[in-house]
C-alpha cells in the first residue's frame, strides 16, 4: 500500500485556511495555490536520491551530493491542477509537464476524459501528479490509470485537500501510489464536494461559476 502523506507545516496550514475562505478571490487563491504546491514540492522530492560531485570550495577540494539525474515529470489534471504546476516547477525547473484534460460530470459524477498530451518519455519518469482536489477519486484514479497505459510505473498523487472516501478509492485502485495532501477533510456532501473543502477549485482559480 503506497503512504498517505498529510502535511503538517503551520505555513501550509496557514495558508491553506485562507485557500478556503470563501472571501478570498481568484488573484490571491492563485497565489496562495502556488505557495502551498510549492512547500509541498519539498516534501514530495524528499527521497529522491543523491550522489557525489567533486568540486571545489574557496578553501578546498570536496565531494558534495547532487539529485542523481532523476527525470521528473509534472502531470496537472485540468483544470484545476494547472493551479499546482508553476510552484511545483519553481522548485523542479528541470521537470517536463504532461496534461491530463478531465471533468467530473455533474449528473454521473464520472471522469470524462477531453485531452492528453504527456512528454514522450513518460515511462522513463518519475511521475507528479497535480489536482488541488480529491474528492470521489474519480478523476485521480482515471489520470494515473491513464498514465499507467502509457507505460508510467513511478506516479505520486499531490492534492490540496482529500475527502477520506477519495483517499480510499486511490488506495484500492492504485496501492503503488503514494498521496500527498495539504489536509485531509471530513467527508463529501450530496453533490460529492468536500466538506469543508474550497467549494470548487477551478472555478475559483480561474473566476468561472
Ligand atoms: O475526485 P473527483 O470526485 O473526481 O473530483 C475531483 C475533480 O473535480 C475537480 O475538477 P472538475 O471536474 O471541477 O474540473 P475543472 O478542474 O475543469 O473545474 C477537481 O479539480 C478534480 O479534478
Ligand atoms: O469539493 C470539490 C469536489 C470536486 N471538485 C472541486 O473542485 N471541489
Ligand atoms: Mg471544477
Amino acid at each position: 500500500m503506497g503512504k498517505v502523506v498529510e502535511m503538517n507545516h503551520p505555513l501550509i496550514k496557514h495558508k491553506l485556511t485562507f485557500i478556503r475562505d470563501k472571501n478570498t478571490g481568484s488573484k490571491e487563491f492563485r497565489e496562495l495555490v502556488k505557495e502551498v504546491a510549492m512547500l509541498m514540492a519539498y516534501e514530495v522530492t524528499r527521497d529522491l536520491p543523491l550522489r557525489d560531485i567533486e568540486i571545489e570550495t574557496p578553501i578546498t577540494k570536496t565531494k558534495s551530493e547532487v539529485i542523481s539525474g532523476k527525470k521528473l515529470g509534472i502531470i496537472p489534471i485540468l483544470r484545476a491542477g494547472l493551479g499546482m504546476v508553476d510552484g511545483m516547477l519553481s522548485i523542479l525547473p528541470a521537470a517536463k509537464v504532461g496534461h491530463v484534460g478531465l471533468y467530473r460530470d455533474p449528473e454521473t459524477l464520472e471522469p470524462v476524459e477531453y485531452y492528453c498530451k504527456l512528454p514522450t518519455d513518460v515511462e522513463e519518469r518519475e511521475l507528479i501528479v497535480l489536482d488541488p482536489m480529491l474528492a470521489t477519486g474519480g478523476s485521480a484514479k482515471a489520470a494515473i490509470n491513464f498514465l499507467k497505459d502509457r507505460g508510467a510505473t513511478n506516479i505520486k498523487l499531490v492534492c490540496l485537500i482529500a475527502a477520506p472516501e477519495g483517499i480510499k478509492v486511490i488506495e484500492e485502485a492504485h496501492p503503488d501510489v503514494d498521496i500527498y495532501v495539504a489536509a485531509i477533510d471530513e467527508k463529501l456532501n450530496d453533490h460529492a464536494y468536500i466538506v469543508p473543502g474550497l467549494g470548487d477549485a477551478g472555478d475559483r482559480l480561474f473566476g468561472t461559476k
